[in-house]
Parts: structure tokens; C-alpha cells; sequence
């Protein structure tokens, strides 16, 4: 069975800090490929400042090359709120022998029981949590059945966001090695994040 690694996530931009998330779960679970999924409209985040076609084809600038990593934009072409329980019963129906696990930074985890449905989701998908050097973890707060499904990566503490990139870049300030070169070049070439 191929067991594939899902990270989900605005990506506005892709950084650092998602493809070595990405390379670390990959990497300790034993993962043979990782699938990134942009999200159409985050549950708990406001709307995105660049479109999902934009935020896509950052993407897909980042991960070529590696072909352990592709982007999967199911959340995209479904549109509206993108819930990861909805999200990972479609793949599942369409691969069905594949075993997927949802990587997410340790931020995320604390918040997983608010996720919708998120007893469900825990009963169709493995986590696997990444540490993140701004929010350490703490395990003993969550439910049962988010803990027994939960797995740990270790990945080197890469304090970078998207968040940052967009006020550097708004900032006329350099963002050079925070994100991938062909990715800052998609942004300068389309004058993104740019006050
Ligand atoms: N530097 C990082 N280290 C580890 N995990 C990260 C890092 N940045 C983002 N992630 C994880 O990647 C996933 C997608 O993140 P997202 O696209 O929201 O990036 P972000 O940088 O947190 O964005 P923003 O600053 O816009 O909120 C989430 O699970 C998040 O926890
Ligand atoms: O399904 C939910 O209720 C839910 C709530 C919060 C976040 N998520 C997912 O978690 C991933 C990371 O979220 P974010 O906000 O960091 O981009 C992204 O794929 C979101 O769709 C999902």
C-alpha cells in the first residue's frame, strides 16, 4: 500500500518552512510520495490575498524537480470552504490503496479537535506533526482520538511564514533564501504581495 503524506495549507506563498515540513514526515514515516493541497478558502483564516490558480502554480515552480512531491488541487476545483475531512474522503474514494496521513506544524495540532468533524477525520487519515520553533507542543491537552493517531517528525526550526513574506515583499525588503528562487520569480514577474 503507498502511503502518502497530505499537507495542506494556504500557501501564499510556498516557503521553506512547508518544503522541508514536507521532506521531514516524508522522511521519518517512511512516506513514498507527499501531495501538497492548496486550499480554495481556509476554514480559519482569512481569504487569501493571492488566487488559487497563482498560489498553485507557485507551487508547482517549488516541487518540480522532486518527484516525491506534486501538488494536488482537489481543494481548488471543488471551491468554496475547504474542509479536510471532505478533502480526505474524496482521495480516499479515488485511491483507494493508498494509506494517507496529514502533516500539519505543531500550531495546527492544538487546534485539530476544532476541526469540522474532527472525531471522523481522525478515524480516516493518520497525523503527523511537525514542531514549529514559535509553538512548542503539548500532547497531554488532547483528546484520545487525536493523540492515538497522532505521529511525530522532527524538522529543523525554520521560524518562516507566509505572513512575513507578504510584509517583507510589501516592504520592498528582500526575501531571498526564504522561499525557492523560481518562486520569488513568479512574484516579481506578477507583482504579488506588492502594497
Ligand atoms: N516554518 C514552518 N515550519 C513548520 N511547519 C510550517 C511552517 N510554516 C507553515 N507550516 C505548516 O504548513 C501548513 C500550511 O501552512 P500555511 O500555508 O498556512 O503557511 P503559513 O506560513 O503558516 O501561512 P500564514 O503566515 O499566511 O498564516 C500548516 O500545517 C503549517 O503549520
Ligand atoms: O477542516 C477543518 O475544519 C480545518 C480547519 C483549519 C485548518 N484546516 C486545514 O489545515 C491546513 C492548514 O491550514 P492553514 O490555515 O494553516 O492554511 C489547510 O489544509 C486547512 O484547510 C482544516
Amino acid at each position: 500500500m503507498r502511503k502518502i503524506g497530505l499537507l495542506g495549507g494556504t500557501f501564499d506563498p510556498v516557503h521553506y518552512g512547508h518544503l522541508v515540513a514536507a521532506e521531514a514526515a516524508r522522511d521519518a514515516r517512511r512516506l513514498d510520495e507527499v501531495w501538497f493541497i492548496p486550499t480554495f478558502l481556509p476554514p480559519h483564516k482569512p481569504q487569501p490575498g493571492a488566487d488559487g490558480a497563482r498560489r498553485r502554480e507557485m507551487l508547482e515552480a517549488a516541487v518540480s524537480g522532486n518527484p516525491a512531491f506534486r501538488v494536488e488541487d482537489i481543494e481548488l476545483r471543488k471551491q468554496g470552504t475547504s474542509y479536510t475531512v471532505e478533502t480526505v474522503a474524496a482521495l480516499r474514494q479515488r485511491y483507494p490503496d493508498a494509506e494517507f496521513h496529514w502533516i500539519v506544524g505543531s500550531d495546527m495540532i492544538r487546534d485539530l479537535p476544532n476541526w469540522r468533524r474532527a472525531e471522523e477525520l481522525a478515524a480516516s487519515v493518520g497525523f503527523i506533526g511537525l514542531e514549529r520553533p514559535d509553538q512548542p507542543s503539548d500532547d497531554a491537552s488532547l483528546p484520545e482520538y487525536v493523540r492515538s493517531k497522532l505521529a511525530r517528525a522532527e524538522m529543523p526550526p525554520l521560524g518562516i511564514s507566509s505572513t512575513d513574506i507578504r510584509r517583507r515583499i510589501g516592504e520592498g525588503r528582500s526575501v531571498r533564501y526564504l522561499l525557492p528562487d523560481a518562486v520569488i520569480e513568479y512574484i516579481q514577474r506578477n507583482g504579488l504581495y506588492e502594497s
